[in-house]
């Protein structure tokens, strides 16, 4: 799904947040575990106050797992309980339900001493789009849901799903927008797939993804692309690619279309292996410069 995020788009995704709020005791935050923070909206803290959230880390198979273990810790350091989950195939997903308890202990103690009879947990899955809020919400059912369209006329109520019995999820997850105005967060969403190759020029997004590797995972870059040594000059890094891939116009210049779109979509098909574009260290080190 593309959404084209105007003021008026993120008010109205915002209400819906707030409105949904009410009905449920936790929220789920769902980011991508290879960009924990530019996957993020920017005002959830304020969006959703102080109801209990768990942050789930999706797509945790692509990254890498010992900077997801770094996550983990960084959040915990909040005060806020993050897990590490793959939604497509199912795993980690129990534990959501043990820490939605866990976090919920106590206000469910408190109303049961106020004679409240003993109900599921309600909760709700928020997310920038594209972070498989979908694959999430239809792998906690156990089958797939029947997307409904856009059907004019037809208010769609709230329906839950449940999950187990101790677990009902609304089916429809809050989607709110990515802070998508700083251009570095831009291309970690674009380099992880997040966002629509015609919004981002693709040799800039390339260069952001040959530097990165460049720096933290050479080694791989080297590998994959069957070259010696990584130059510093960034032309120079294209044209070593494109003579090994065989990537060249008529004339005999390097297609470096061809060279970038190839790197990306490489990345993203996990060929260079499990990578994770963002560490807490990074995070922390910005925050102090400003
Ligand atoms: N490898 C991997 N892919 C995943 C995982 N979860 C979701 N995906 C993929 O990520 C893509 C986006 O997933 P969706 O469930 O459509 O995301 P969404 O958040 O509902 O997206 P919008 O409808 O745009 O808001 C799909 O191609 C999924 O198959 C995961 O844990 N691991």
């Amino acid at each position: 799904m593309t959404i084209q995020w105007f003021p008026g788009h993120m008010a109205k995704a915002r209400r819906e947040v707030t409105e949904k709020l009410k009905l449920v005791d936790i929220i789920f935050e769902l980011v991508d575990a290879r960009i924990p923070f530019s996957s993020r909206n920017p005002m959830i803290d304020e969006i959703i106050q102080h109801k209990p959230r768990i942050v789930l880390l999706n797509k945790a198979d692509m990254a890498d797992k010992e900077i997801t273990a770094e996550w983990i810790r960084y959040f915990k350091n909040q005060g806020i309980t993050a897990l590490a989950i793959n939604s497509q195939a199912g795993t980690g997903l129990k534990q959501i339900v043990t820490e939605a308890k866990g976090l919920l202990s106590e206000k469910f103690e408190r109303l049961k001493s106020k004679g409240v009879k003993p109900r599921a947990i309600r909760a709700m899955i928020v997310g920038i789009p594209n972070a498989g809020k979908s694959t999430l919400i239809n792998r906690l059912h156990g089958k797939n849901i029947a997307k409904t369209g856009n059907m004019p006329g037809v208010t769609k109520s709230q329906q839950w799903i449940k999950v187990g019995k101790e677990l009902e999820l609304l089916d429809t997850p809050g989607i709110l927008w990515p802070k998508f105005e700083d251009q570095q967060v831009g291309l970690k969403l674009a380099v992880t797939g997040a966002i629509k190759d015609a919004i981002l020029n693709l040799q800039d997004v390339a260069v952001y993804a040959l530097r990165f590797m460049g720096n933290h995972y050479p080694q791989r870059l080297e590998e994959r692309f069957g070259i010696s040594e990584i130059p510093d000059d960034i032309v120079e890094l294209f044209d070593k690619i494109g003579n090994s891939r065989g990537f060249k116009l008529s004339g005999g210049d390097i297609d470096y279309d061809k060279v970038s779109e190839t790197v990306i979509r490489e990345i993203r098909g996990e060929k260079l292996g499990s990578l994770s574009f963002e560490r807490p260290a990074d995070l922390m080190a910005q925050e102090e410069g400003q």
